[in-house]
């Protein structure tokens, strides 16, 4: 079957700095994988440049089989991605910031799918406000309910429970396990091994801007995992 994601040599370079240094991935619909590594190996990189957001300098990127190049708007509405920076807009409300994003993916029935997700998130309350007097936690829920407002079959989530509280990690976890349910392809970056094991079924450790390591987390006793995740990130 054709890999949902299908990633070659990819390398990026920013001026003299390398990057990423080739990598190779291939990822099945239906997947949950966590990428982990030290700070600064390139992991929010690979997750932009699978986002179809940033180019790679070289390699090639496949979502189902094309070239973003060959079929740009159909494989964006397949993807959702909740980066580090919210991009949202600071003086849009709650509810336009959605509106602004629904129509650029064309969401049916636009108007109760944003007030659905915006009691999803729980900010069906500040709907109205602008988006610059929200909190932390505030911006990464509406940041959520952006990333799935066009109902994505693959979630690219880069340490996503940063600056949410309890209540919100719950709501992501669940979101999660619903997109999980229904064979979406989950794409995490995290710092959070354990959580990484919950959630994933396989890991990708990156390093220096290499792919350092391919799990699966049903094969290993979670011991031996976190040796191999050990003997990577720390040395
Ligand atoms: N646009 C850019 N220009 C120059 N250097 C960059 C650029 N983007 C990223 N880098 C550098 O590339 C390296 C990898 O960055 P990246 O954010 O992908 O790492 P990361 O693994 O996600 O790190 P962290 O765990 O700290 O979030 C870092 O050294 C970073 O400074």
């Amino acid at each position: 079957m054709t890999p949902i994601i299908s990633a070659r040599q990819l390398c990026k370079s920013a001026g003299e700095k390398m990057i990423l240094r080739g990598i190779d991935i291939n990822i099945r619909a239906g997947e949950s994988v966590a990428v982990l590594g030290p700070n600064g190996a390139g992991k929010s990189t690979l997750l932009k440049i699978l986002s179809t957001l940033v180019k790679p300098t070289e390699g090639e990127l496949l979502i189902q089989g094309k070239r973003v190049a060959d079929d740009g708007a159909a494989i964006k509405r397949m993807i959702g991605y909740l980066p580090h920076n919210s991009l949202l807009y600071d003086h849009l409300t709650a509810a336009q910031n959605l509106a602004f994003y629904g129509k650029m993916y064309r969401v049916p029935q636009l108007r109760e799918r944003i007030e659905e997700l915006l009691r999803k998130v729980g900010l069906y309350h500040f709907r109205d406000e602008p988006v610059r007097l929200f909190s932390r936690g505030m911006i990464q829920r509406l940041s959520i309910a952006r990333a799935i407002l066009h109902r994505p079959q693959i979630l690219l989530l880069d340490e996503p429970h940063t600056g949410l509280d309890r209540e919100a990690c719950d709501l992501l976890n669940r979101l999660i396990d619903s997109l999980k349910a229904e064979n979406g392809t989950i794409i995490m970056v995290t710092h959070d091994f354990e959580h990484a094991l919950e959630v994933c079924e396989r890991i990708l450790i990156v390093r220096n801007g290499k792919l350092a390591d391919d799990l699966s987390t049903g094969q290993l006793e979670q011991e031996e995992l976190f040796t191999l995740y050990r003997k990577q990130v720390a040395g």
